[in-house]
C-alpha cells in the first residue's frame, strides 16, 4: 500500500506549485486524523471549501476504505517509530478527482515536528503524475512494439521467450515455438510495390493475432518473419496450430492476385534449454521447410543433420 521514504529527494524539500497540501494531526492513542489546513490545490483536487475540510479526515486517496487503511498504517508506523525517526510514507494511486476524472496521484506524508502532547502534525503532499505515467507507458509501447504491424517487436519477444522458458522449466510444462516466413516475399514487393508488401504484412499479422489463444505470443521477428510462442502446447499440437495458420494464410483474401504462402519451423522447448539453442533449432526447422519446397510445416524431428552436422 505504501512505502517508507529512505530520504527526501532534492526537489522534495518544499511545497512546489501544483502540489496539493493538507496539514493534519494525529494522536498516539487514536487513529483519527484531522485536517488543520489545506491549500487551494488540495481544494482543486478534492473539491469542497477550506472550512469544510478543517477538522475532517484528509483524503490521501479517494477510496474511503483504502484511505482508512493508509491512515491506520500511518498510525502504526508513527507509534513504532523512534522519536524523530519517521521519514515519511508515500505511494502512487489512481484516484477520482472531485470533477470525476481519474488521475494518477503521487502522495507522501511527512512529519512537521515531533510528537507534542501525544499528537503529531503531519504534511500530506499530492502531485498529479498522470501525464508522466502516460508518457512512460507510451515510451514503453514504442520500445516494445513493431510500428508497422502493432505486434510486439523482436527485443520484447526475446524477453517473453526468456521468461516463458524459465516458467516452463519451473513447472515442467510444454512450450512450443513456431517461426514462420512468408514465401517469395521479395517477389510480392517487386510485383506490387512496397506499400502493398506492407499491407500484406499487416494483414498477415492480423490473421496471426486472430488465430491464436489469448495466452499465446506473437511477434514480428523482422522483415517477413514472425514468431509464435505457445505455452502449454506440446510439439504435436503446435504442428497442428502451424498448419491451421498455414491454411488460413493460403486462403486469405490479400491485396495480391494469387494466394500467398508461408513456411513454418516448429520446435518444443527442451528442459533447461537456452534461448540461443531453441532459436537455432527453430531456424533450422524453418530452413528445412523452405528447402523442401515452402508452403509447409517442418517440426524439429524432420530436421536432418545434413546442414548443421
Ligand atoms: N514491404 C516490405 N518488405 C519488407 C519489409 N521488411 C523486409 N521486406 C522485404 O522482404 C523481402 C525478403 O526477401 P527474401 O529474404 O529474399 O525472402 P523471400 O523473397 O520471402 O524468399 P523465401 O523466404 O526464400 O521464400 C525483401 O525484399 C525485403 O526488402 C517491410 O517491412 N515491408
Amino acid at each position: 500500500m505504501y512505502q517508507h521514504y529512505a530520504r527526501p529527494g532534492p526537489e522534495e524539500g518544499g511545497e512546489a506549485t501544483g502540489h496539493a497540501v493538507a496539514i493534519f494531526n494525529m494522536t498516539r492513542d487514536s487513529r483519527r486524523a484531522q485536517v488543520m489546513d489545506i491549500n487551494t490545490d488540495y481544494q482543486r483536487l478534492w473539491g469542497g471549501a477550506r472550512e469544510e475540510w478543517v477538522g475532517a479526515t484528509p483524503n490521501v486517496v479517494e477510496q474511503e476504505a483504502a484511505n482508512q487503511q493508509i491512515l491506520a498504517q500511518l498510525h502504526d508506523v508513527l507509534n513504532t517509530s523512534v522519536e524523530h525517526a519517521f521519514e515519511g510514507i508515500g505511494g502512487r494511486e489512481v484516484s477520482r478527482r472531485h470533477d470525476g476524472s481519474c488521475r494518477h496521484i503521487e502522495w507522501r506524508i511527512t512529519a512537521m515536528g515531533a510528537h507534542q502532547h501525544d499528537a503529531i502534525t503531519l504534511v500530506l503532499t499530492q502531485r498529479d503524475v498522470t501525464d508522466q505515467v502516460e508518457n512512460e507507458a507510451q515510451l514503453k509501447r514504442l520500445a516494445t512494439t513493431d510500428m508497422l504491424t502493432g505486434l510486439v517487436n523482436r527485443s520484447q519477444f526475446d524477453t517473453m521467450l526468456k521468461s516463458e522458458l524459465s516458467r516452463q522449466d519451473r513447472y515442467a510444462r510444454p512450450l512450443s515455438l513456431i517461426m514462420l516466413d512468408i514465401d517469395y516475399f521479395k517477389d510480392i514487393n517487386d510485383r506490387y510495390g512496397h506499400d502493398v508488401g506492407d499491407q500484406v504484412l499487416v494483414e498477415i499479422a492480423n490473421l496471426l493475432k486472430g488465430n491464436l489463444r489469448q495466452v499465446d505470443y506473437c511477434a514480428r521477428w523482422g522483415g517477413e518473419e514472425f514468431m509464435l510462442l505457445a505455452p502449454e502446447t506440446p510439439l504435436e499440437h503446435a504442428v497442428l496450430l502451424a498448419d491451421k495458420i498455414r491454411c488460413v494464410i493460403n486462403t486469405a483474401s490479400l491485396p495480391t492476385s494469387g494466394p500467398i504462402t508461408a513456411s513454418f519451423g516448429v520446435v518444443e522447448a527442451q528442459p533447461q534449454e537456452a534461448v540461443k539453442s531453441i532459436m537455432k533449432r527453430v531456424d533450422d526447422a524453418l530452413y528445412v521447410a523452405k528447402e523442401k519446397g515452402r508452403d509447409q510445416v517442418s517440426p524439429i524431428e524432420l530436421v536432418t543433420s545434413t546442414r548443421f552436422a
